[in-house]
């Protein structure tokens, strides 16, 4: 049994606090800005990426729970274990999701690694055993996907939202969502592109081709 919950949060527009400012932070920071987050970082020291990034907002104080009023998600990345402790008990009080870098217990959720193509995200997670390992099955697995999974992705999604929107049969529409996402599909996409790949969908979408 898995000791954790795999979901993906919506937490665009939505304020998320990193409290500490260095290199682990650093890394939190990013993942919270490419998922849309209003970042906000407490600290009194900043690492120098941290500072040249736009788009953040820095606060230059000592933790203090008020900073994390609105809050949706805390990371707690200090390197002071009683301030990172605190953390974790303000923001389970505010009803918050919260992790803390160092100590699995005090995690209502934990980071996994991911790769990133377009709308298509894989995610890693040892359940904690070891993130150095998440990590190496992210570039041993990055290698092997390249952009084209984020335009076939992009392409199905076009065509998804069109057979959900013209097919009432739900088994018909099914069935076609099926078809135009088999691997053949794919190798028939990385082969003559987008175009033909978009044209050959229709046929399947409007009935020209028999659906297997
Ligand atoms: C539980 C968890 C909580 C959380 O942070 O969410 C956690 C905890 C801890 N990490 C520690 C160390 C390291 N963490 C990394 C890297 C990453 N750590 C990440 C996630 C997680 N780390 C969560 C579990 C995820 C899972 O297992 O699935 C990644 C995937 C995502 C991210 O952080 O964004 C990111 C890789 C991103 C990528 O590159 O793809 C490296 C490798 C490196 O930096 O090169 C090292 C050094 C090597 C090692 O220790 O393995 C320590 C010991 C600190 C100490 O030494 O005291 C603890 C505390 C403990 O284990 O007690
Ligand atoms: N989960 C993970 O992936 C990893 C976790 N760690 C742990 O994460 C922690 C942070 O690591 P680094 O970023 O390398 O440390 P760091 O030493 O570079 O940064 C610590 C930051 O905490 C800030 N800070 C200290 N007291 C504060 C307070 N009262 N309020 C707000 N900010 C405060 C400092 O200003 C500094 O910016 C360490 O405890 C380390 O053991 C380390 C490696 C990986």
């Amino acid at each position: 049994m898995s000791k954790y919950y795999p979901a993906q949060i919506n937490i665009n527009n939505k304020k998320c606090v990193v409290v500490g400012g260095g290199n682990v932070a650093w890394r939190k920071v990013c993942s919270l800005k490419n998922a849309g987050a209003k970042v906000v970082v407490v600290s009194p020291v900043f690492c120098p990426e941290m500072e040249r990034e736009e788009g953040i907002e820095l606060v230059k104080q000592k933790y203090d729970e008020y900073y994390l009023n609105g809050a949706v998600i805390v990371i707690a990345s200090t390197d002071d274990e009683k301030v990172n402790e605190k953390v974790y008990h303000d923001a389970v009080r505010k009803g918050m999701l919260v992790n803390v870098v160092d100590k699995p217990d005090y995690c209502s959720f934990i980071v996994p690694s991911s790769i990133v193509r377009g709308d298509l995200c894989i995610t890693i997670s040892t359940g904690g055993s070891s993130p150095a390992f998440a990590r190496n099955i992210r570039l041993h697995l990055e290698k092997q996907f390249g952009n084209e999974y984020s335009e076939f992705t992009e392409l199905l999604s076009e065509m998804r939202r069109k057979v959900l929107g013209e097919i009432s049969d739900e088994k018909i529409r099914r069935g076609i969502l099926q078809r135009i996402a088999e691997w053949d599909m794919f190798d028939f996409f990385k082969e003559k592109g987008a175009s033909e790949t978009r044209n050959k969908m229709l046929n399947i979408i409007s009935g020209k081709h028999i659906c297997k």
